[in-house]
């Protein structure tokens, strides 16, 4: 078995699927390989535990000793992808584990098994006050098997209803921590179906679709009071060499370095006088919380009325290592300002609109940072019928095309209470 194969196995064991790709490549360096002959002792009771212990191929079984208090509990088998040896607070094993057949372990010696135990999002124990607020948002509490729970934080961005990125990022998170880690999301496409509310945890039922060689399907239902309230398809890839090219140029913009921030720009709107009063104390008046994602915009948004937009983003922080990490925190940023855009021609004073993301697709070209720039280009080529319909691209700052997406949205005029018929009776 190669290097890679070994962490595709690993990635298939369901202790490991709670943890970063990045410390499953570092247990696939570390582990070692443990041939056993049938009937002979892979552990005996009393023993030391000299690590945890994976099936690879072959059967074991584990018979408890006669002179324990669990004499009478019946002696069980161990496959492929079992384990043992992790997670007892014993240093010597309680039990004896026999091969039945012929017998291949991966062993994982003790002193590595802080590998075990990780920082990201992706552990499953901890809550990671200490990371990025972007982090916070992503992390899923596991509560069965396939079955995640997400809540909506106090510093989170909140609109009326749970915002759609954070449905989208949190749920390809649950999907993402199901799938083997070799394998990167390339497409996901997501639907709203109800308002999900912000006062209650939101619920990510994951449905393993199909695990191929080289692709894996997961579909993920979101659901609070018991109806499912967001559905998402993802599809997952296995790094593979083939044709290249793109067609696709990036914008000739200024960099992000250039460009006011998002604060900078309020600051703005409050202090210059240019600005009408009434215009710069409502500015002010409006709560402002940072986002988790840091803008800057290419050109004026007050003056758009083009049904595009141009901006840099990024996540605020460092976030962790893993490849999976980022695409969820790019999928959570992509839904911020994106339909909102096909509102642009039809801008005007005093305009009240009612928008409401519908639904969102997503394909992932090449690796991403989240933490580093990326420029998110937003077309709107159609509004019709009470839809708006934006395309938008992502390139990194080398002008490599990183992510096309397509969404729609319900775009109306705000109804005003007199608008709504009231019963006379
Ligand atoms: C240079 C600097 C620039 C700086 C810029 C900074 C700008 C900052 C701006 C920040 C903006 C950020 C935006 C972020 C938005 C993200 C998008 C989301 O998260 S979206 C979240 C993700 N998406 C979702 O959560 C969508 C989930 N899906 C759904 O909610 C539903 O499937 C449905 C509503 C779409 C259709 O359901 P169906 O039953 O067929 O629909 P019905 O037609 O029957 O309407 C139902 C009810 O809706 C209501 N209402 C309707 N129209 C209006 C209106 N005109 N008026 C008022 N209300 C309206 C009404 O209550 C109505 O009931 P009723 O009064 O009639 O009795």
């Amino acid at each position: 078995m190669d290097q890679e194969e070994v962490t595709e196995f690993l990635g298939q064991v369901p202790l490991l699927q709670r943890l970063p790709g990045s410390s499953i490549r570092r247990i696939a360096e570390a582990v070692q390989v443990k041939h056993y002959e049938p009937g002979e002792y892979v552990a005996r009771e009393g023993e030391p535990v000299d690590g945890l212990c994976i099936i690879l191929d072959g059967q074991a079984e584990v018979s408890t000793p006669a002179s324990t208090e669990e004499a009478n509990r019946p002696d069980y088998v161990l496959n492929k992808y079992d384990y043992f040896g992790y997670g007892t607070n014993s240093s010597v094993h309680q039990v004896n584990v026999i091969a039945v057949s012929k017998l291949n372990c991966f062993v994982l010696p003790n002193q590595y098994g802080h590998l075990l135990q990780t920082k990201t999002i992706w552990n499953a124990e901890e809550t990671p006050e200490n990371h990025t607020l972007m982090e916070q948002i992503l992390h899923l509490e596991p509560l069965e098997l396939d079955i995640f729970r997400g809540f909506t934080l106090p510093e989170a961005p909140t609109f009326r209803q749970v915002f759609g990125g954070q449905l989208i990022g949190q749920a390809l998170a649950a999907a993402s921590k199901t799938v083997d880690c070799l394998k990167l999301v390339h497409s996901l496409h997501a639907i709203f179906l109800i308002a999900g509310d912000n006062n209650m945890p939101i619920i990510y039922q994951v449905h393993r679709e199909r695990d191929g060689t080289s692709f894996a399907t997961r579909k993920v239902e979101a659901k609070q009071k018991g109806l499912v309230i967001f559905t998402l398809t993802a599809s997952f890839q296995k790094e593979e060499l083939g044709f290249e090219h793109q067609a696709a140029i990036m914008p000739d913009v200024p960099p992000p370095e250039q460009l006011l921030n998002m604060e900078e720009i309020r600051e703005r709107r409050i202090t210059d006088p240019r600005f009408p009063m009434q215009y710069r104390n409502s500015a002010a008046k409006k709560k402002f919380v940072p986002w988790p994602i840091e803008m800057r915009f290419c050109e004026d948004s007050t003056s758009q009325h083009e049904p595009s937009l141009y901006y840099w983003f990024r996540a605020r922080g460092k976030l962790s290592e893993d490849p999976a990490l980022h695409r969820c925190v790019v999928a959570y940023a992509s839904d911020l300002l994106y339909s909102g855009v096909s509102l642009n021609p039809h801008r005007e004073r005093g305009l009240k609109t009612f928008t409401l993301s519908l639904d969102h697709s997503m394909w992932f070209h090449k690796p991403v940072k989240a933490d580093d720039w990326l420029l998110y280009v937003i077309d709107s080529p159609s509004a019709h019928g009470g839809r708006g319909f934006v395309t938008g691209r992502m390139f990194n700052r080398q002008g490599e095309l990183i992510v096309s997406l397509t969404q729609e949205a319900l775009i109306r005029r705000a109804k005003t209470p007199g608008q709504t018929p009231r019963p006379k009776l």
